[in-house]
């Protein structure tokens, strides 16, 4: 069987654990190949700042559940400026600070959640022609992309890659990795789409690579597939 897929139509599925490289290098991917991208963590976050902001108890799973059909969230794919709006505002920016990623794994391990921001992954994928990068990618959203990749590095290297990039220069070693730790603990272990890796996926440990060599690496795992 040729499974062989035109650029205009792939889909490639990146997954791993936070700080693995999966943004960068999905965005420096699609950049090179034309292709659109997605962010879905951006949406998880997108979903626990509007959560927050709406002052929903972020741990109690019922109101969470209840609310999760509620915010309009957009997302723009332009690898050289992904956007994501929540009830038309860029929450770029908060989505990003301490509180929205102390809150993110609570809600993101609610089935709700996840039921809805999957649909509007699969509405974002349409006809393909995109990176999408995530936790569950290959094993949920599309597990039929023809390119699957489970990016990862040892927690010492992704917690230098965080802390080397000086958003909290006070931030010691020890609490980024601490903090590596307790998210991954939460996205592997929960019931709905835990963190794994998908079947037929191909490893990339990263630990090693430089970000050009992951990048250069990726680029010949999908031309590869490419007809
Ligand atoms: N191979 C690499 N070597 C060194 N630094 C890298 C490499 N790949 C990515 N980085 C850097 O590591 C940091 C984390 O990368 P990135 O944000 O892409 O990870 P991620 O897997 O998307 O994390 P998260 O899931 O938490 O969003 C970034 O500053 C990025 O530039
Ligand atoms: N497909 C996804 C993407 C993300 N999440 C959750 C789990 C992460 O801790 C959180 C934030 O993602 P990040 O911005 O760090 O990539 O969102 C998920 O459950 N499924």
């Amino acid at each position: 069987m040729d499974t062989r897929t035109p650029l205009a139509t792939i889909v490639v599925a990146v997954d791993g654990p936070s700080g693995s490289g999966k943004s960068s290098v999905s965005r420096d991917v699609a950049r090179t190949l034309g292709l659109r991208y997605l962010d879905t963590g951006a949406m998880y976050r997108a979903m626990t700042w509007w959560m927050l902001h709406n002052g929903i108890d972020v741990h109690d799973t019922d109101a969470v559940a209840a609310a999760a059909d509620k915010p309009e969230l957009v997302s723009g794919t332009d690898p050289d400026g992904p956007t994501i709006h929540a009830d038309g505002v860029d929450v770029a920016g908060p989505i990003r600070g301490p509180e929205v990623t102390g809150a993110v794994s609570a809600v993101s391990a609610v089935p709700e959640v996840r039921a809805r921001l999957v649909a509007l992954q699969r509405a974002v994928i349409g006809d393909g022609g995109i990176v999408v990068e995530g936790r569950d990618i290959g094993t949920a959203v599309a597990p039929d992309a023809p390119v699957k990749l489970y990016l990862t590095a040892s927690e010492a290297a992704r917690a230098a890659r965080r802390n080397a990039e000086g958003t909290d220069p006070a931030r010691d070693l020890a609490a980024t990795q601490a903090d590596l730790a307790r998210r991954d603990a939460l996205d592997s272990g929960r019931a709905t789409s835990p963190l794994s890796m998908a079947e037929g996926a191909a490893l990339v440990d990263t630990t090693a690579m430089n970000r050009e060599q992951v990048v250069a690496h990726v680029l010949g795992l999908v031309r590869d597939r490419l007809s």
